[in-house]
């Protein structure tokens, strides 16, 4: 095992990241392991770091030190407790902000102020929202009434028990820390599986999480990557009681697969392909605002960002021009640069399938009305993953193009007529995420938004949160909700007690 001072002081360094990203495993570093792989900035293409694999020896390790934790004194720790714990991390979270910060940048390219004010807020956020829901939660009880006596009924909530949690590469840090929180809040023990482009937040959390209080083994982090590394590793360890995942659609079957020997509760947040409705009588200026927000957001790669945009044709020409105008305005460039307003995609291999999809779209006889290919960033950048913010007039609902995930800044932009026509079209795919409705006709907003097939319906705004709203997608979407008392119901399993009076 390395020594946890040594690795603390190399990492103290602001505005870098270590050249080595560890395995964390029973509240230390783990020993150098035999397998590993570059990390590679999206930004220019060079390597920034080189990740530790864990092999199987290692996860095996991992999912022990958690279960031992689980039966160690954190397993008797009270709500109060887990909750003052959990603010005390946000705190060390905002101390240690602008390492964090620097860590999902290097991880991720996106730019700084993207990163601070979304990615890192929420970090701490996530804590400090759990801290409040797991404090003010209660089970039900009932007094149960039968001919000739009475019986009180209630539930106490147990840990699960030991959670992996698998997350992707889009939003690192807030995807973690929103399954992190609430499972710790809860009482149980984690290991991590980040994705194998974004190592080094998950890592870092590691020591945050140490400097806070959280007891060795109760968070653990092996790196790796899905089939045949840590990541299958770990989902099909039967030392694992549940699995919460984020990612792609497929991977989630693969993950279910893993899961179904052992009957394993999973939670699961998948892709999406996500329609804006623009009603003619929407507020223009802000509707163009909030869909340039929702198709162009960390280049795209939100799950919830908007890919199919159906707008009433009278003002369909007004809407794709203003659209357009504000794609060619997004400045790609260097994440520090305080000029910058968009990112690179998160690897050139991810953009070699928008590309496809680029491709896929002027086949099917697509206008592109603005971006269609690779911008010109210049010697130093053009190793990045650097993609033109790209909209598309003219394509048949049945393309490809508009019923496969892209993921990556880029919309259709298809008329109707009519709104019963609009919640067809929308209505009509095989994801179910996420929808947002523009329209200043209330009534009208609130019919279509509870007429979307998703599990989040927006009504003149996009991605604004409430934590403990219930959070998920239906169809390909995902299963299960989190956020608020719903993640509390999948991190915790209820026991029913019947006590005769
Ligand atoms: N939230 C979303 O909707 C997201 C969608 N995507 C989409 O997925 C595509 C592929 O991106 P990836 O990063 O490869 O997403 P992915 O879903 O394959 O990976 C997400 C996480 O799952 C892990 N993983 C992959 N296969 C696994 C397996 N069989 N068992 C256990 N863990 C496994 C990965 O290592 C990573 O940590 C992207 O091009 C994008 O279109 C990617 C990230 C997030
Ligand atoms: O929890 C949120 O606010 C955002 C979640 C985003 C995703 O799940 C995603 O992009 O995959």
């Amino acid at each position: 095992m390395a020594s946890r001072g040594e690795d603390f002081l190399q990492r103290r360094r602001r505005w870098s990241v270590a050249a080595t990203i560890r395995n964390f495993v029973g509240g230390r570093y783990a020993e150098d392991t035999a397998a590993g792989f570059d990390k590679v900035s999206p930004v220019d293409g060079t390597v920034t770091a080189r990740v530790q694999e864990a092999g199987q020896s290692l996860v095996d390790r991992a999912v022990s030190a958690a279960r031992k934790a689980l039966h160690g004194p954190w397993g008797d720790t009270s709500v109060q407790e887990r909750a003052r714990l959990l603010r005390r991390i946000a705190d060390r979270i905002d101390e240690r902000a602008d390492e964090l910060l620097a860590a999902e940048v290097s991880d991720t390219g996106k730019p700084v102020s993207l990163a601070k004010e979304l990615d890192i807020a929420r970090a701490a956020g996530n804590f400090r929202a759990f801290a409040d829901v797991v404090a003010a939660t209660g089970l039900d009880s009932y007094l149960t009434e039968f001919p000739g006596g009475r019986a009180l009924n209630y539930a106490v909530r147990k840990p699960l028990g030991v959670v992996a949690v698998i997350v992707p590469w889009n939003l690192p840090l807030l995807l973690l820390t929103w399954k992190v929180a609430p499972a710790l809040a809860s009482g149980n023990t984690v290991v991590v599986k980040p994705s194998e482009l974004t190592p080094a937040g998950a890592t870092l959390l590691a020591e945050i999480l140490t400097e806070a209080g959280v007891p060795d083994g109760v968070y653990n982090v092996v790196h790796g990557f899905g089939p045949g590394s840590a990541g299958e590793a770990l989902t099909s360890h039967p030392g694992v009681d549940g699995i919460t995942f984020t990612g792609e659609s497929s991977t989630g079957s693969a993950i279910m697969r893993a899961a179904a020997p052992r009957v394993r509760p999973v939670s699961f947040e998948l892709g999406g392909k996500n329609a804006a409705l623009v009603f003619a009588d929407a507020d223009l200026g802000k509707t163009v605002d909030g869909l340039a927000r929702s198709v162009f957001t960390n280049t795209g790669q939100v799950c919830l960002c908007t890919e199919r945009v159906y707008v009433q044709r009278e003002v369909f020409d007004e809407v794709a021009s203003g659209l357009a105008e504000r794609a060619a305005a997004l400045r790609p460039g260097r994440p520090e640069d305080p000029a910058t307003t968009t990112g690179p995609l998160i690897s050139l291999e991810h953009r070699e399938k928008v590309l496809s999809y680029l491709k896929l779209a002027e086949q099917d006889g697509a206008k592109v009305v603005a971006g269609g290919g690779i911008p010109a960033m210049g010697p130093e950048l053009d190793g990045g993953a650097w993609i033109e913010p790209t909209l598309w007039t003219g394509l048949d609902h049945s393309s490809r193009v508009v019923r496969e995930e892209v993921f990556g800044p880029v919309a259709a932009l298809i008329p109707f007529d009519t709104e019963e026509e609009a919640v067809t079209l929308a209505n009509d795919t095989d994801y179910g995420l996420a929808a947002a409705v523009w329209t200043t006709n209330l009534e009208r907003g609130h019919r279509v938004a509870q007429r979307m097939n998703v599990g989040m319906a927006w009504v003149n705004t996009w991605f604004l949160r409430d934590l403990r709203s219930p959070f998920g997608g239906v169809g390909l979407s995902g299963i299960g909700r989190e956020g608020g008392t719903h993640s509390l119901d999948f991190y915790t399993e209820p026991t029913n007690v019947c006590v005769q009076l």
